[in-house]
């Protein structure tokens, strides 16, 4: 099968201040990648480079053999690629149900595996908050609002932001358990997070990144073969 998503030696600067040096790596169909490192390595360019949502100076994107790099970001959406970014993004004037009622559809192979109801099943939580606005939310319940959004587009590749952060550990574990059932339905991710302990066991590919360059590149049995120095990347 061919590659998904191919990133090859993108710089991305901020005015001057030049972020990623070179970032390369590459995601197979199905497969779950997380994207770790410290605190300003370059991890959310990294995801808005892919996305369009900032212009790399050089490098490029390409989906599903198709080169992107140059390509707005509502045509990458269109193309099947979603994202839950950090800070959840939910607009304050439409309920919970309009949120996904809006966002679904099916995907470019017509697929809806993803549909309303089986993303109310996956979060029973959403179903009591129906007609409740996003941002009434609790912080768990916007998290799940916001991955159930980008379920019901049917995406190839799901990028998630953070979707843990600054959560409760039992709604954390809940968010995990949810990742994981969307990994097995097929759907290829891209996962930035600092828990590298669910990570290895969850994601198949893991990348690190330190001060906006690829330092790890590997398999999950590599990871756990070199976790002293890949936590050494992440220790603060
Ligand atoms: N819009 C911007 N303008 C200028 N500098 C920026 C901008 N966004 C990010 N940066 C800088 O780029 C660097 C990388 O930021 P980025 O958000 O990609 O890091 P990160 O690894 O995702 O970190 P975090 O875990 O804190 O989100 C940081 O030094 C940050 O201050």
């Amino acid at each position: 099968m061919s590659t998904l998503l191919d990133v090859k030696s993108l710089h991305t600067l901020y005015g001057s201040s030049h972020i990623l040096h070179g970032v390369s790596f590459s995601i197979q169909p199905g497969q779950a990648v997380s994207l770790m490192g410290r605190n300003g390595m370059g991890k959310t360019t990294t995801l808005k480079s892919i996305l369009g949502l900032v212009t790399p100076r050089s490098g490029t994107v390409t989906f599903q053999g198709e080169e992107i790099t140059q390509k707005e970001t509502w045509r990458r959406m269109q193309l099947d690629i979603a994202y839950v970014p950090e800070g959840r993004g939910m607009f304050h004037n439409l309920t919970v149900k309009e949120h996904l009622q809006i966002a679904a559809r099916a995907n470019r192979k017509g697929e809806k595996h993803w549909d309303y109801e089986r993303v109310l099943k996956t979060f029973p939580r959403l179903q009591e908050r129906l007609n409740n606005l996003g941002t009434q939310l609790s912080g768990g319940e916007q998290q799940m609002l916001a991955i159930g959004r980008a379920l019901v587009t049917n995406p190839e590749l799901l990028i998630l932001d953070e979707a843990t952060e600054g959560l409760a550990p039992l709604i954390r574990k809940e968010i995990w358990e949810v990742i994981r059932t969307i990994k097995d339905s097929g759907i290829s991710t891209l996962i930035v997070d600092k828990n590298i302990q669910v990570l290895k066991d969850l994601c198949d590919q893991h990348i690190v990144l330190v001060k906006g360059k690829v330092v790890f590149d590997g398999s999950s049995e590599r990871l756990i073969n070199e976790l002293e120095t890949v936590e050494s990347y992440l220790a603060v």
